[in-house]
């Protein structure tokens, strides 16, 4: 069977990321609110007679090519699940989303994959089975499949779509090297232990989700909040600089995104967030400075390249 499916995947950011305690499975309970924002990559899997990986775009170096690739990971999961008789692909993926930078560049291309492998091997597979393939490939990988804006619970994998009025405009600054996800949390445990803090459950952040809803920018701009963000500070200082660099150049609000480094900062307009861009782009605190709107749709079909 030969063939070939593309999908578009956009990144993420937590417009609040609440952590509970460390658990007994390695993972912390989490009240999220994601927002999924116009970067994007694309994923495209052809039938092949050998498996091949290429990737191309931002931090292409950094990925790896061979089946540990959530991609790769994906589209065997996906097979071993459907009983796919011939499950062999070439994967080529287009990076806009940063590698490593807190915005779920590889749980994207895992949904892509997923999405891509489902329409090219004609698969009727549910869009509840393939959530639940997704939650197995990662925390961040189902909201990569439903974009918009969304409450994030559990693990982060459990979904409850939320309202959302209008688009956001940000400026994102991506930092010039990476912070692994485990290793953010691990600090985040070190930091609490080091404080002698009982942790909560986190909350479920109702005044933000009723900002979101509203579309009213002045409102989500005090709002936003990363329980996270203290200990990338801790792993990485110098994003101290990139956050107060942002608010100078006149955003509303800025903060790390996710695990980071990424961070993100919400402006009024879409022609504040290009200035605000313009500003922060000479000022030399990144590897790179993009705006990006949203919420946008999840993972889609486009047509292949
Ligand atoms: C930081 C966030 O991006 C916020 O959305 C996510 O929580 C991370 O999601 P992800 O990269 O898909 O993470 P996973 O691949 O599921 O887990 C990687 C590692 O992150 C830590 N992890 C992840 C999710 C979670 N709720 N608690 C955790 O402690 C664990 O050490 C885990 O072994
Ligand atoms: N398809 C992929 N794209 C990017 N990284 C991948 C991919 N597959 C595996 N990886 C590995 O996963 C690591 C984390 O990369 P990723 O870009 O997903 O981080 P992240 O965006 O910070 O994740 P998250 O926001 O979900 O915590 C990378 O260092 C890389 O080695």
């Amino acid at each position: 069977m030969m063939g070939a499916a593309t999908a578009r995947v956009p990144a993420k950011i937590n417009l609040h990321l609440g952590v509970g305690p460390l658990r007994e499975d390695g993972y912390h309970e989490l009240s999220t609110v994601f927002c999924a924002l116009s970067l994007y990559d694309d994923v495209t899997v052809r039938a092949a007679e050998e498996f091949s990986l290429t990737v191309r775009g931002e931090g292409r170096r950094e990925v790896p090519t061979d089946r540990e690739n959530l991609a790769a990971r994906a589209v065997a999961l996906l097979a071993e699940r459907a009983g796919v008789a011939d499950p062999t692909v070439a994967i080529e993926i287009e990076k806009q989303i940063p590698v490593a930078g807190g915005m779920a560049g590889g749980s994207a291309d895992a949904a892509g994959a997923l999405l891509a492998a489902a329409r090219l091997w004609r698969l009727d597979t549910e869009r509840d089975a393939l959530m639940e393939i997704a939650a197995e490939l990662g925390s961040d990988v189902p909201f990569a499949l439903l974009g918009g804006a969304a409450l994030g619970s559990n693990r982060g994998e459990q979904l409850l779509p939320t309202l959302h009025r209008g688009e956001l405009h940000w400026v994102i600054v991506l930092a010039k090297t990476g912070l692994s996800t485990p290793a953010v949390y691990h600090e985040l445990d070190r930091l609490r232990t080091g404080r002698g803090e009982t942790v909560p459950p986190p909350a479920r952040p109702d005044a933000l989700m009723q900002a979101i809803a509203s579309g009213d920018v002045h409102a989500v701009a005090p709002l936003l909040h990363n329980e996270l963000q203290p200990a990338a500070l801790s792993l990485q200082p110098l994003l101290r600089r990139t956050l107060r660099a942002g608010a100078e150049a006149g955003a509303l609000a800025g903060l790390v995104s996710g695990s980071g480094p990424t961070c993100a900062f919400l402006c009024t307009d879409a022609e504040a967030a290009v200035a605000v861009a313009a500003e922060l782009s000479g000022h030399g605190v990144a590897k790179a400075v993009r705006t990006a709107h949203g919420p946008v749709p999840g993972a889609r079909l486009v047509p292949v390249p």
